[in-house]
């Protein structure tokens, strides 16, 4: 569903991200990890289509994201982070707002049941705490019944919702692509993990892989994680 391949992106001399391959099966959760500037979000951003990479090739669904921003819009769904909606605006209000644009997509309340939110129909996004903003923001990437889910920055809750839910999204036949500081909760929701250090992919396996292979007797990816990058893990 995902091709990513040798992808380079350059801000200044120095490339963001440097010659880069992945593929994403359709159904699989595949999670990037990575130091702070790493390159993380220049590469969901080359996926996602908002910007094109400086050399190498990108497809989505087979086609190229850039390039093709309305067959985009149609197959994938975009979890925005720290978008601030307007004051008076509720979830209620704001979801229905956005399902408007996506005949065919998912009832917007359903969605809002799924990820806990039937309660909070009311409130304003803003006013969310900070797990239910993720919830609320992948409710919003759903909308438009995907086949592909991008994340940057994802954070998990501690309750799990968004990893019980991320998984049956995936069960549903839905490729998700993220990123993400929560090594623990990627470990147990990704079916391959891609570490990324200054820019190259350090790692790319299922998370038990990258542990054997880089965790030095470790047993976590967090031991993984610090081997391949000389960072603890870093959560913001
Ligand atoms: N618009 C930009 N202009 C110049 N340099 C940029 C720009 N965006 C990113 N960079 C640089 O590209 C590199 C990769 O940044 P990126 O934001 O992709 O990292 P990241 O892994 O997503 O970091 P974080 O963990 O903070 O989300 C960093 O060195 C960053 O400073």
């Amino acid at each position: 569903m995902i091709v990513v391949e040798d992808v380079t992106i350059r801000y200044g001399a120095v490339p963001a991200v440097d010659g880069v391959s992945l593929t994403v099966e359709r159904g699989e959760i595949v999670g990037i990890i990575g130091p702070v500037g790493s390159g993380k979000t220049a590469l969901l951003e080359c996926v996602e289509g908002t910007r094109s990479p400086d050399s190498g090739r990108v497809r989505v669904g087979g086609v190229d994201p850039h390039a093709d921003r309305t067959h985009m819009s149609v197959i994938a769904g975009v979890a925005p982070a720290g978008v601030k909606y307007p004051g008076r605006a509720s979830v209620g209000d704001i979801s229905k707002l956005f399902a408007g644009f996506y005949p065919g997509g998912i009832d917007h309340l359903e969605l809002l049941e799924r990820f806990g939110l039937a309660d909070r129909l009311r409130r304003s996004p803003n006013r969310l705490t900070p797990p239910e903003k993720q919830r609320f923001a992948l409710v919003m990437a759903l909308l438009g019944d995907p086949q592909v889910v991008f994340a940057d920055d994802l954070h998990l809750d501690e309750d799990g919702i968004i990893a019980e839910q991320l998984r049956r999204c995936a069960r549903e036949g839905r490729t998700i692509l993220l990123a993400s500081h929560h090594l623990a909760e990627a470990e147990a929701l990704c079916d391959r993990v891609g570490v990324l250090v200054d820019g190259g992919l350090a790692a790319l396996d299922t998370p038990w892989t990258i542990i054997r292979d880089h965790a030095g007797g470790g047993t976590t990816l967090a031991d993984a994680y610090l081997a391949l990058t000389g960072e603890p893990a870093h959560v913001h």
